[in-house]
């Protein structure tokens, strides 16, 4: 049994299978608990993490990503670190992606990627979400049984994120392939291991698919260019973002747009993928829920947001407080990270009643921190709720009669589930499932 009282959140994988247990535990010391490690302040409640995620002046998301690893890179002498902070920032891992960059230079980088997520733009993805759904189910139908996770839910989050960014086809494979295991955030994970990531390798294409763009497009070659029109993706998503501009007409380097894109298979990838292994793991094992959604998928909305609020798949993201404040009655000194846990305020008690009961039918479960609060929340929401609402929609209309697979979970009555070893991912590695296929 782990001591929680002495426990490390970012090293010790014991509360990895039941991180609901530790937060719970956390949140009965107070909303705001200092931990033994690290010099973290975990915040539990509802009401605290949104005033984290919304007071940018005294909370940095400068580790949203690395949380305390490897920790502020100067010591630290005085409560207003704001300036020093800025300035170590290209030490710091991580520090220069949309979701870690703060004021002008975060609206920016954001304005850029704003387009992809349009209604419109979310419209035009009806037809490939359901068309990648089912090509992905047509590869495992006849098996009677798939994993999940593996079989299903990472390639199909790879792929929408590939059709999102217009990557031509022959690219697709080998993003699919580099995302295959690729796990964020590992606990345990040295400074080192957070430099080496998939995301470079996808960043190293994305990279030669922009420059390409850019320079088809440049004044000086456009006379030569325009005699190869369409061979250069005139039009295409890509060359759009390869063009696009800051609000202030100003341009972004190649940098800026290859980090954007790569960032996009990072933030909407495993995200997805686990989300979906949840909800199945709900399906699975919960008949009742499973009859309801297939008989009306209208209620799948509804059934995703509680999901969210229930079991999402962000567990924890970073804040550093770089001006000392005070919060849930403690103060909190500048150089203090903040272990800002999503999971644990979806299951705050003062906010949302009986919080570990799975009710699709609770009001106002929207309003779960699944996908974060103010500056920073998650511009890929929309597009996530598509993806699982058609995957739900899909699955359950050609799969029937959706269980666990004994030989990999055990017993119905007590079935085990393994999590991928992530302080920021409530991921499922596995989700074995057997099902009877729907003749069509
Ligand atoms: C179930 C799926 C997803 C969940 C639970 C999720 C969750 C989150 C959360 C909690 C944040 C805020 C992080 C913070 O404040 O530190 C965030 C930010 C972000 N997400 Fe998602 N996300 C999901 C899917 C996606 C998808 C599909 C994409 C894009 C393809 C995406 C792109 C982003 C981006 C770009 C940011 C940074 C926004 C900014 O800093 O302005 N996410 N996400």
């Amino acid at each position: 049994m782990t001591d929680y009282q002495t426990a490390d959140f970012y090293a010790d994988v014991a509360l990895v299978d039941d991180p609901h247990a530790y937060f719970d535990f956390l949140r009965g010391q107070g909303p705001v608990t200092r931990l033994p490690h690290r010099n973290v302040v975990a915040v539990t409640g509802y009401e605290e993490t949104v005033q984290v995620m919304l007071d940018t002046e005294h909370f940095s998301s400068i580790n949203a990503v690395t949380g305390p690893i490897p920790g502020v890179p100067f010591e630290v002498t005085s409560d207003d670190i704001t300036a020093q902070l800025e300035a170590a920032r290209p030490k710091m891992p991580f520090a220069d992606q949309v979701v870690t960059e703060q004021g002008v230079r975060h609206s920016n980088l954001r304005s850029i990627i704003a387009p992809l997520f349009t209604p419109g733009r979310l419209k035009a993805m009806e037809t490939p979400l359901r068309d990648t759904a089912d090509a992905l189910i047509d590869e495992f139908i006849g098996d009677g049984r798939v994993n999940l996770v593996q079989q299903y839910g990472g390639p199909y989050a790879t792929l929408i994120i590939a059709d999102l960014l217009g990557i031509p086809q022959k690219g697709r494979r080998q993003f699919r392939d580099l995302l295959k295991d690729a796990v964020p955030a590992v606990i345990g994970a040295t400074p080192e291991d957070m430099m080496k990531n998939p995301l470079v390798s996808i960043g190293k294409t994305l990279f030669g698919y922009i420059a390409k763009r850019r320079l088809v497009h440049h004044p000086l070659l456009r006379p030569v260019t325009r005699m190869f029109a369409g061979a250069t993706g005139e039009g295409d998503i890509l060359t759009r973002l390869a063009l696009a501009k800051f609000p202030d007409g100003s341009r972004p380097t190649l940098v800026d747009l290859t980090a954007l894109g790569a960032f996009l298979f990072g933030a909407g990838q495993d995200t997805t993928n686990r989300l979906l292994a949840n909800a199945f793991r709900v399906i699975a094992t919960r008949p009742d829920i499973q009859v309801d959604l297939r008989a009306n998928p209208k209620r799948i909305p509804a059934f995703i947001e509680e999901l969210l609020r229930f079991d999402g798949s962000v567990k924890s993201g970073g804040r550093l407080c770089q001006k000392t404040t005070m919060l849930g009655g403690l103060e909190i000194k500048a150089g203090t990270t903040i272990l800002l846990s999503h999971m644990a305020a979806n299951r705050d008690p003062r906010r949302f009643e009986d919080p570990g009961v799975f009710n699709m039918d609770r009001p106002r479960a929207k309003e779960h921190l699944a996908f974060g609060r103010g500056a920073h929340t998650c511009i890929g929401a929309p597009l996530a709720r598509r993806e699982v609402s058609v995957s739900i929609e899909r699955l359950l209309a050609r799969l029937d009669n959706i269980r666990l697979s004994p030989a990999h979970h055990g017993a119905a009555g007590q079935p085990s589930f393994e999590y991928e070893p992530t302080y920021i991912l409530r991921a499922l590695r596995n989700l074995h499932l057997e099902f009877d296929p729907i003749a069509e």
